[in-house]
């Protein structure tokens, strides 16, 4: 089995997160869902949910799916990097992203979520694509959809193909030779921690010296930027003109009409290079000239993560082998 679906950014000026329609049950429900390879749990919201907590989101009511059966006595909560929090019961139904179907997957339907998920008009739920180990549904622990999917694809695999505010693609089971140019570079990938970890052989600023040293960081596709350790930020933003790093806005920030350089990061020999215009992120409130950086410090973080903004400068296979292995290609 195969199947290929869209990754929509969620808003049109500013790459926040991307969403990609899902069927859920009998009759379908149509969700739209952000693909995030930096969780494990596929939560939605749900008709358990208080009216309050939805602002617009389309909910999945499983008391009008035929093939929806209750996961009785069991429960998840989850809390994110970014403070966002949601909880619920589970559900077992049919689920469906681009012609590839899951029956009895886990669906976990919130009955809570935070206040930045409910201003979050056009997400309906997360599906988790990192490893099942991180799930948090207990008494017992549920499989992701690549998990569950895995034994019926063609390959073990799944990619992205984000894009630079437009419309890119998750494919699942195949890995499409048009999407990408030259040659993949496979690097190792550190399952312990429950994410796609890997090393990254170093960075450039610009045009500048490669600088050669392991960056072991996570890809995130439910991330929005990229957070590196503030060595690395600090050679970067010493060259763009009045950035500085503001407590105002929590990270670096500069005049939006300042000259940006590219940054560039290693995937063994490989070098993938993020352009100037995917770091000049956005503007800091509506209107403002001052911007926000693409590039933001890990320190307070505990860990180092490729999110969106250097997931879309590349092409990203996310192999599910023995062992799996992540591949990153120009495009
Ligand atoms: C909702 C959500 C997902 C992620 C990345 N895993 N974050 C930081 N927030």
């Amino acid at each position: 089995d195969t199947g290929s679906a869209a990754a929509i950014p969620v808003n049109p000026n500013y790459d926040i997160a991307y969403v990609t329609p899902v069927s859920i049950g009998t009759p379908p429900q149509t969700l739209h869902l952000d693909f995030d390879t930096g969780s494990s749990d596929l939560w939605v919201f749900s008709s358990h949910l208080p009216a309050s907590q939805i602002r617009g989101q389309t909910i999945y009511v499983p008391a009008n799916s035929s093939t929806a059966k209750l996961l009785a006595d069991h429960t998840w909560s989850i809390t994110y990097g970014d403070g966002s929090a949601s909880r619920g019961n589970v559900y077992v139904d049919n689920f469906t992203v681009g012609g590839l179907t899951v029956e009895n997957q886990a669906v976990q339907c919130a009955l809570q979520v935070s206040t930045s998920f409910t201003r979050e008009s056009n997400i309906d739920g997360l599906v988790g694509l990192g490893f099942s180990t991180l799930n948090t549904v207990v008494p017992k622990s549920q499989l992701t959809f690549f998990d569950n999917a895995k034994p019926h694809m063609d390959e073990p695999v799944f990619t992205a193909d984000l894009k630079w505010k437009s419309e890119g693609t998750y494919d699942f089971g195949f890995i499409d030779e048009k999407k990408y140019t030259g040659k993949i570079t496979y690097v190792p990938v550190n399952t312990s921690p429950g994410y796609w970890t890997f090393t990254s052989s170093g960075y450039a600023v610009g045009s500048g010296n490669f600088s050669a040293t392991s960056i072991v960081g996570i890809a995130d596709t439910g991330t929005s930027l990229v957070y590196l350790p503030p060595s690395i930020l600090t050679a970067y933003y010493r060259q763009v003109e009045g950035a500085t790093s503001s407590r105002t806005y929590g990270g670096y920030v500069f005049p939006c009409n300042s000259k940006l350089p590219s940054f560039t990061f290693g995937i063994g020999e490989a070098r993938i290079t993020i352009p100037s215009s995917y770091i000049s992120y956005a503007p800091v409130t509506a209107g403002s000239s001052t911007c926000f950086g693409g590039l933001q410090s890990s320190s307070s973080l505990g860990i180092n993560i490729w999110g969106d903004v250097a997931l879309k400068a590349a092409f990203v296979v996310f192999h599910g082998g023995n062992p799996p292995t992540i591949g990153w290609a120009k495009k």
